[in-house]
């Protein structure tokens, strides 16, 4: 078993009379990869923010493993918003880093791991938004650090290049023993990469452990079935098999006697389009918090 890094107790925190974190207690695991997700609004960034000093919790404590005072020397963020100076270039602004948190890193390696070799020279305001978010995630990591926080990590990237993020970050989980902490509204990206899960509703932790032990601890040997109803109107039917409704006229219906149940819906319903298969962790999410995904993939609201 490994040591705990950072240990998060009884964290509240509300802004006014809205309750953005509520009685959030959790360990990080040094060297694992912790992917925090939830809808618009869960607290992600709040519990990011509040776990490297950033806001004060009203209640509650974060413990790190390091000297407090050194923090900085121990962690690297990226928050969901980067100010760069738009008149300099990519290495000049990878320079300043450098120095500044007296890093020995190879930046040439490091630029190209990234994708930006080619960016070097060019001016950050003529940056394509993917490359700013790319050299944000690449700064992050100048000054070496043992954890990292990453905040939204690769929104507003193509899927190749947040394929090619991914693989860094891995990559620098594997060799150096990193801990990366980080948001995502992808649930692909959490999937690919986490080790370990927390899920986020409303401010309140619903879910912190393995991707696997999610979904089978939410499906329970449950098999999904997905439909569309032939007549709309005789939606009133699948009341009594709690079905839940997706995008496009679709229903989604949770069962251990799917044979059964499909049999049913196909005789007294009426469904076409239909689709059995072993829940996944979209399902599980749509289980425990009723979320939705978008075409892309991404969590929205109810
Ligand atoms: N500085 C602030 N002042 C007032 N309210 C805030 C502030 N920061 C967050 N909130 C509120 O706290 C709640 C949690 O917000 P937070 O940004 O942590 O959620 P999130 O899960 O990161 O959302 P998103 O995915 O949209 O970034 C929201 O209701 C938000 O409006």
């Amino acid at each position: 078993m490994s040591h705990s890094v950072i240990t998060v107790k009884g964290l509240k925190k509300s802004f006014k009379d809205k309750v953005a974190l509520n009685n959030i207690s959790f360990d990080v695991k040094m060297g694992e990869i912790l992917g925090i997700v939830g809808h618009n609004g869960a607290g992600k960034s709040t519990l990011i923010n509040t776990m490297v000093d950033i806001y004060k919790p009203d209640e509650g404590d974060v413990e790190y493993l390091f000297d407090r005072k050194s923090m900085y020397d121990h962690i690297g963020v990226q928050m969901q918003k980067n100010y760069f100076e738009g008149n300099a270039k990519v290495i000049d602004i990878c320079n300043l880093y450098k120095k500044l948190t007296k890093s020995d890193i190879d930046l040439d390696e490091m630029l190209d791991g990234f994708g930006l070799s080619k960016e070097k020279d060019t001016y950050i305001k003529k940056l394509s938004g993917g490359n700013v978010q790319r050299l944000s995630i690449l700064l992050t990591l100048i000054n070496q650090p043992e954890v990292v926080f990453l905040d939204e990590l690769t929104t507003g990237l193509d899927p190749v290049a947040r394929r090619k993020i991914w693989e860094v970050l891995r990559e620098i989980n594997r060799k150096n023993n990193v801990t990366i902490i980080i948001t995502s509204h992808f649930l692909d990206e959490i999937e690919y990469l986490a080790d370990r899960i927390m899920i986020l509703n409303k401010g309140e932790m619903v879910y912190l452990g393995g991707v696997t032990t999610a979904i089978d601890q939410y499906s329970q040997g449950e098999k999904v079935i997905e439909f569309q109803i032939k007549d709309p109107m005789a939606s009133f039917k699948l009341d009594k098999y709690g079905a839940i409704p997706l995008n496009d006229d679709r229903y989604q219906i949770y069962t251990k006697d799917d044979e059964k149940v499909l049999m049913e819906l196909i005789t007294k319903v009426g469904i076409k389009n239909l689709v059995v298969k072993s829940p996944t962790l979209e399902d599980v999410f749509l289980k425990i918090a009723g979320y939705k995904l978008d075409k892309e993939g991404r969590i929205i609201n109810e």
